[in-house]
């Protein structure tokens, strides 16, 4: 099994059950003698969890919603991502950039090229060569109708929890684009199925790579 440092990003509408499956990841991994650091986007520095509290509450233009994000994420990757993959650690990230792509692109319609830009500015000169990426991007996929049943009634909807179905339409598709521009770095899940059936699609992707035994 490999001992190489993994960062390994979650996606998916609000809803799909990602973050179901990350304390479970994280214990896969701990028993496996890996340590392990669970992170979000927005958020996971004390400045980057504050432009959260703004972003995901106060209403703003698409552009402003963009740069907050990269902000905070240019914040997380400096203080806590890059240090802990520098210590062959596994970071599990609930949400990376794909979520920009997805929602500030594909959701509220910002200009994806622009957005291209903020990633290379923000995610460069961090790896030689090349941009900062997941390692690997679990997508749990799920129908918006699905996801908002299983939202309902489960806790207080943000900004982004809130907006209708056409909206979460847009944002699956823009997944779905950058799971297919990138088909190796993806591992697209079937989140429609009971959660213990999901769990196994999301080791055996896992075990697929070698990075679980
Ligand atoms: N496979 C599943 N089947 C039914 N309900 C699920 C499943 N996975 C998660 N849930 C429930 O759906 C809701 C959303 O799951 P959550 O993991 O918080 O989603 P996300 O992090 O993708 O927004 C929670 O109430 C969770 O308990
Ligand atoms: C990382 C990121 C998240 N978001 C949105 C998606 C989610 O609706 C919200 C927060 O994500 P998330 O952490 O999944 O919220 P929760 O744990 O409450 O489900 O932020 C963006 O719009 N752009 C981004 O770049």
């Amino acid at each position: 099994m490999s001992d190489q440092p993994l960062f390994i990003s979650f996606e998916g509408i609000d809803g799909a059950g990602k973050s179901t499956h990350i304390e479970a990841l994280a214990q896969a991994f701990t028993a496996a003698g890996r340590t392990v650091r669970c992170t979000r986007e927005p958020g996971g520095t004390p400045l980057a969890e504050r432009l959260r509290e703004l972003a995901l509450n106060q209403p703003m233009d698409a552009l402003t919603e963009a740069l907050l994000m990269f902000a905070a994420r240019r914040d997380h990757l400096v203080q806590v991502i890059e240090p802990a993959l520098a210590r062959a650690e596994v970071v599990l990230c609930d949400r990376f950039s794909d979520a920009t792509f997805a929602y500030q692109g594909a959701g509220r319609g910002f200009d994806p090229a622009v957005l291209g830009q903020l990633e290379r500015w923000v995610q460069g000169g961090l790896v030689p060569g090349r941009l900062r990426q997941p390692d690997l991007t679990l997508l749990f996929e799920l129908a918006p109708e699905q996801a908002a049943a299983r939202l309902a009634g489960a806790r207080v909807p943000d900004k982004f929890e809130s907006q209708p179905v056409e909206f979460f339409r847009r944002v699956a598709q823009g997944y779905a684009e950058r799971a297919e521009a990138d088909p190796r770095r993806f591992a697209r899940i079937d989140a429609a199925h009971p959660r213990e059936q999901v769990w196994q699609s999301v080791r055996q992707a896992l075990v697929a790579r070698g990075w679980l035994p």
